[in-house]
């Protein structure tokens, strides 16, 4: 084998994350990169969101691509993959995660404390919907999706977006903010759009977010002297798959997916792998939030963590909160 196949949605977010790792597995393995493009039911369908249902639209046209062997890899945001991993299908890499936060895109130049009172804040997500509530009971939530630069393009006076997600719509315009996640606007190059980086303290992240998950057939890795799964596993880091497990643990457990209102963010300092997560009530009247930590720096051990959280959660009120 001297070349790989890596499968990608077409929309910028993905096609430049994809670029990313076909090359730096390129440079690491000494293999020629190849792409193909693969529509996936996530990018044809218009509601919102949150009421497509069921979790992982974006990724089964690429696992179907990988499965059927049309490409050997497929590389996801790991914060739109469903907890439950396909048994045939193996996360072979999971990159050095991004930034982690979410970022307020605003008219002006505006922060969330300094927007006023009845502005309209853009999201899709029930989670950052919740949590900006929470925040901000006085701003109103408007239920938005579409790629990344068709988002951007509802904010009061911004600049034309050169990426209008393919439907040739001009941009309304129309929002005083929109939330988005910070590492999807830096891979894109739009980090000057982001007014404040909420911190995780305002806000929690989606289990997973920021982080590229690196996806192939068991075979692609089953010799690890192979150059391909060589690469795969220089590329693997460790302190990253081990927060995200200990994050997807705890939705798992939760038995909640990414239209959930659920936040969780670990890390790693030292020895302490530490997970804090928030469960919301729908419309932002109320959270539960809590941590806790674990010495076991194992996969299991991270996983056990993210249980461990969730049932205290559970006693705590938060399936009722949230209506899981
Ligand atoms: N649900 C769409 C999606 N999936 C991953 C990212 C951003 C990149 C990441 O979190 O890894 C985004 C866009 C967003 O939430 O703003």
């Amino acid at each position: 084998m001297s070349s790989f196949t890596v499968g990608t949605r077409g929309s910028a977010l993905a096609t430049t994350q994809t670029g990313h790792v076909a090359d730096a597995l390129a440079s690491l393995s000494g293999l020629t990169p190849q792409t193909i493009l693969v529509k996936t039911e996530g990018d044809v369908t218009s509601g919102p969101l949150a009421q497509l249902g069921g979790t992982g639209v974006f990724a089964a046209a690429l696992r179907v691509a990988l499965l059927e062997g049309r490409c050997d890899l497929a590389v996801h945001s790991l914060k739109d993959l469903p907890t439950a991993q396909p048994e045939a299908l193996v996360l072979a890499a999971m990159p050095e995660r991004v930034d982690v936060r979410d970022a307020l895109c605003a008219r002006d130049g505006l922060t969330l404390a300094a927007l006023p009172a009845g502005a309209t804040i853009g999201t899709g997500s029930p989670r950052r919907a919740a949590q900006l509530k929470y925040a901000r009971p006085d701003v109103d939530i408007v239920d938005i999706r579409g790629n990344v630069g068709t988002r951007l393009g509802r904010v009061k006076g911004s600049p034309e977006q050169a990426d209008d997600g393919g439907v040739g719509r001009v941009a309304q315009r129309d929002l005083d903010a929109v939330v988005l996640a910070a590492a999807g606007l830096r891979r894109l190059g739009l980090q000057e759009h982001v007014t404040e980086y909420l911190d995780p303290s305002v806000m929690l992240p989606a289990p997973g977010q920021g982080t590229l998950a690196v996806e192939c057939r068991p075979e692609t890795v089953a010799d690890p002297g192979s150059p391909l799964a060589a690469a795969l596993a220089a590329l693997d880091d460790d302190a990253t798959r081990l927060a995200v497990t200990s994050e997807r643990g705890l939705l798992a457990r939760l038995e909640a997916g990414c239209a959930a209102p659920i936040g969780a963010l670990a890390s790693v300092d030292g020895e302490l792998l530490t997970l804090d997560a928030v469960v919301c009530a729908q419309d932002g009247s109320d959270v539960i939030r809590r941590s806790a930590s674990t010495r076991d720096l194992t996969d299991d051990g991270a996983r056990a963590l993210g249980v461990q959280l969730a049932e205290l959660l559970l006693r705590e009120g938060a399936a009722d909160l949230a209506g899981l």
